[in-house]
C-alpha cells in the first residue's frame, strides 16, 4: 500500500518565493536634500554614485523650501528650483523628485521630513546623502542625536573640506568635482559658459527664464 503524504507547509514555488520575498524586502532609498539654486553636475555624479555602489532603489532629490542656514534665504522661488531638477534628472530612472518640503513650507528642517517619510513609509530605509562641507556642519543640525538613528547619513568628499565627524557618517567615493551653484550663478552673471557643468537642458532653462543674470 502507498502511503499517503500530507503536506502540512505547501511547497512554494521559485516564482511565488520571489514575489514574497520581494515584497517583503523594505525599499532602500537615498534623499538628496538641497537648496539645488541650480541643480549641477557635481549633485548629479554624486547621486549616481551613492545609489550605484549602495544599490539603492531610488534615490530622491529633496529641494528645500527654506535652508536652515541664515545665508541661504535668498534663493530662487521653489517651482524654478523643482523645474531644473525634473529636467535634469529626466532620462535616469534611479533618479527621482521628493517634495514635501516644498509643499510643507517654512524652514526644512531634516528631522521633520525624516520623521513624516518614515511615518509614510515605514517599509523604506534611507540614506540621506550630503557633501563633506555638510558633514561637518551636522553637529549643528536641529535634533541631530535623534536624526542619526533615524537614517544612515551618507558622505560624498568635497573639494576644500576636510571631513571631521564623530557621528555615523558612510562615506562613498565617487569623482571630486569642483562644481558649486554659487559659481553657476556668477558664471551666468558674468556671461561665462556654464556648458557641461549643469546638463543641458538646465543651461537652455535658466537662459529661457533669465534666471541669475544679477
Ligand atoms: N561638488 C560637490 N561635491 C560634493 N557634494 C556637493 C557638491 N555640490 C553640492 N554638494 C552637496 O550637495 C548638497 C546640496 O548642495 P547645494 O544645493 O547647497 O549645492 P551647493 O553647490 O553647495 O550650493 P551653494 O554654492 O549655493 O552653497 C549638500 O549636501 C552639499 O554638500
Ligand atoms: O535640519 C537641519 O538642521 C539642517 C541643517 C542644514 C542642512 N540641512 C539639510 O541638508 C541639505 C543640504 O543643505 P544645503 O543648505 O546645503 O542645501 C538640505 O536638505 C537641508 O535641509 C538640514
Amino acid at each position: 500500500m502507498v502511503k499517503k503524504t500530507v503536506l502540512t507547509h505547501p511547497v512554494l514555488s521559485t516564482e511565488l518565493r520571489t514575489q514574497i520575498l520581494g515584497k517583503n524586502k523594505r525599499r532602500q532609498v537615498g534623499l538628496f536634500g538641497g537648496t539645488f539654486n541650480p541643480v549641477h553636475t557635481g549633485h548629479l555624479v554624486m547621486a549616481d554614485q551613492v545609489g550605484n555602489q549602495l544599490g539603492l532603489d531610488k534615490v530622491c532629490f529633496m529641494p528645500d523650501a527654506t535652508p536652515p542656514h541664515v545665508d541661504k534665504k535668498s534663493a530662487i522661488a521653489a517651482k524654478y528650483r523643482v523645474e531644473m531638477l525634473a529636467a535634469a534628472i529626466s532620462g535616469n530612472p534611479m533618479f527621482d523628485l521628493e517634495l514635501c518640503e516644498v509643499e510643507r513650507g517654512g524652514i526644512s528642517y531634516s528631522y521633520d521630513t525624516v520623521a513624516y517619510l518614515k511615518h509614510k513609509h515605514p517599509d523604506t530605509d534611507y540614506y540621506f546623502i550630503i557633501g563633506a562641507d555638510m558633514v561637518n556642519y551636522l553637529p549643528k543640525w536641529h535634533r541631530i542625536d535623534e536624526l542619526v538613528k533615524m537614517v544612515q547619513f551618507v558622505g560624498v568628499k568635497r573639494p576644500g573640506y576636510t571631513p571631521r565627524t564623530t557621528y555615523p557618517v558612510l562615506w562613498v567615493d565617487a569623482p571630486k568635482l569642483e562644481i558649486t551653484s554659487t559659481a553657476i550663478r556668477k558664471r551666468v552673471a558674468n556671461g561665462e559658459s556654464i556648458h557641461y557643468l549643469v546638463p543641458d537642458a538646465v543651461a537652455a532653462y535658466i537662459e529661457k527664464e533669465g534666471l541669475y543674470r544679477e
